[in-house]
């Protein structure tokens, strides 16, 4: 391509510092970079410090696709090991007071280093990041970063449009238009009453009264497979679905990750089992399983006599949660059955053909990730979004069965049935069943990332809006602005509006 980054037209993409952020933003940057702009990632420099240990992140730009990325983190006023960052109470208005004098910093360092911002970008938690663009006079845009339905359930809940489970009606189901009727715990669960997590209600809702000011609402999620909700949504608000994110056809570099560990080398383990016959299991990144249940997992995988591969996270220092550790004897008995690690090349493991099925949380990086790679799912969400994303993966996607319904029921699972789920998710007819939906919805999600397709072409639009809105912010502030070429004319084609025909024995 030839062209030096100073050349191309400039987006600012600040995230919240949480895996489940960084993941889906960062792979909108390499998305963006990959049409042709020049991308700056950023996010507080204490997880900037282990993204860069983890993934031998630059100080340059590399090149990608037909742009760059590069990576510029900032401080966050608190020390190394302060723990006060594990509450979202304190941490939020922290970042908040200090992002909005050093996020104008950035932005006026890169403009005299010839580098003129020209628009920024988000993700929840951080709504004041809009803010910061508006003082700036630039447009501001939001990744939403969960699924459409559950940007649904929180619009209708904030603006009080449909009954959802309060005090005096604690167990109500909830219909929301265009959507199944969700069951009280189908419903995210930091909208009921009782959650323990308050705080999390106040992050998410944060991002729902800043909600007029981004131009745009990008969502991870791809038209085909939130159809009715999209389209029901997007005539309230600027929606364009531009996922799954972690699927980049055009540039699919790999070495540009967000990862805060080193993933563990698992692959060549996986590479020695035969096809179809491990068991992946992973709660991501936040939620930390209690010991008798970690327990009674272990078992579950010994009885089922399955491989396993299973991620074990370390909790963090400041997290209060106590180190989970394995029955004895667990790994004799297991053998070369089963391998544990710390943290796992998720993306790689899930496309790997030994992998029959996962066990996952359904937090919504895990949910597309494991749609997009055609793997059916065990689901065993706990609280937030997880348990509406449990309900869509078994019941409208038809990928998964259920072994639970989520942290509130405060219900053990035991050995038997971790074990039949196991079982029922790897051999006979439901599990063909799943797989069949799976490679369905894997093949509906390479084709909304293809040339054409749906996504892709949201993708393209949105960067056509960014560089005419480029040319607009240059000339407001009589500055010299990037060449910008003439938008491309959106390609129509090969994206279809049509529903994906799935199986179902029940
Ligand atoms: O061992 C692991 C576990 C998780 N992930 C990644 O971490 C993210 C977790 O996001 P998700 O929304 O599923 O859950 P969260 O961690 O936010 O609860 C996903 O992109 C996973 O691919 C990973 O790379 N290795
Ligand atoms: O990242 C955090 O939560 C996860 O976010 C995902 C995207 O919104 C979601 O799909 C998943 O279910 C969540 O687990 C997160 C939550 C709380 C917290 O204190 C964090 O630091 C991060």
């Amino acid at each position: 391509m030839g062209c030096d980054p100073e050349s191309l037209v400039h987006v600012l993409l600040v995230s919240f510092p949480g895996q489940g952020h960084v993941n889906p933003l960062l792979r909108l940057g390499k998305r963006l970079a990959s049409k042709g702009l020049l991308v700056t990632f950023t996010t507080p420099d204490s997880i900037g410090k282990q993204m860069r240990k983890a993934s031998n992140i630059g100080d340059d730009p590399a090149p990608f696709g037909d742009g760059f990325i590069r990576f510029e983190f900032f401080h966050d006023g608190w020390d190394e090991d302060e723990p006060r960052r594990q509450d979202l109470d304190q941490y939020l208005p922290q970042l908040e007071k200090v992002g909005k004098v050093l996020i104008p910093d950035m932005i006026r360092r890169n403009a005299d280093r010839g580098r003129p911002v020209s628009c920024l970008i988000n993700n929840p938690f951080i709504p004041w990041v809009s803010d910061v663009a508006d003082s700036l006079g630039l447009p501001s845009a939001m990744l939403w970063v969960q699924s459409c339905a559950c940007f649904a359930a929180y619009y209708h809940y904030y603006h009080g449009l449909v009954p959802f489970p309060s005090e005096s009606a604690m167990e109500i189901d909830v219909q929301l238009p265009c959507m199944p009727l969700l069951k009280h715990d189908e419903v995210p669960s930091f909208l009921y009453p009782t959650t323990p997590y308050p705080f999390l209600r106040r992050a998410i809702l944060g991002q729902y009264k800043n909600l007029d000011k981004p131009f745009c609402i990008l969502m991870d999620t791809f038209q085909e497979l939130e159809l009715e909700i999209i389209e029901y949504m997007s005539k309230i608000c600027p929606i364009k679905t531009v996922g799954p994110l972690f699927k980049n056809p055009k540039a699919p570099n790999a070495n540009v990750r967000g990862d805060f560990m080193k993933a563990d080398d698992c692959l060549g383990w996986l590479d020695s089992k035969p096809a179809g016959s491990v068991v992946y299991v992973s709660f991501g990144s936040v939620v930390y399983l209690k010991q008798d249940q970690w327990d009674e997992i272990a078992y579950g995988l010994l009885n089922s006599s399955v491989n396993f591969l299973w991620v074990m996270k370390p909790p963090h220092k400041d997290s209060g949660y106590t180190v989970l550790t394995l029955p004895e004897g667990f790994q004799e008995k297991a053998g070369d059955k089963g391998m544990v690690v710390q943290w796992s090349p998720q993306e790689q493991v899930l496309a790997h053909p030994a992998v029959a099925a996962f066990v996952t949380h359904c937090g919504w990086n895990s949910s597309m990730e494991a749609l997009a790679s055609g793997m059916p799912v065990v689901a065993f969400p706990q609280w937030g979004d997880q348990v509406t994303d449990a309900k869509y993966l078994v019941d409208v996607f038809k990928v998964g069965i259920r072994m639970c319904r989520g942290e509130a029921e405060d219900k053990l699972i035991t050995r038997d049935v971790v074990e039949k789920c196991l079982l029922k998710a790897t051999v006979g007819e439901k599990a063909a069943e799943m797989k069949r939906n799976a490679l369905k919805w894997k093949a509906a999600a390479e084709a909304a990332v293809a040339e054409g397709g749906s996504s892709d072409r949201n993708i393209q639009a949105f960067v056509d809006e960014v560089k005419r809105r480029s040319v607009e912010v240059a000339l407001a502030k009589g500055s010299k602005s990037t060449t910008v070429e003439a938008p491309e004319v959106v390609r129509g084609g090969a994206a279809t509006n049509g529903k994906v025909e799935l199986v179902s024995s029940s």
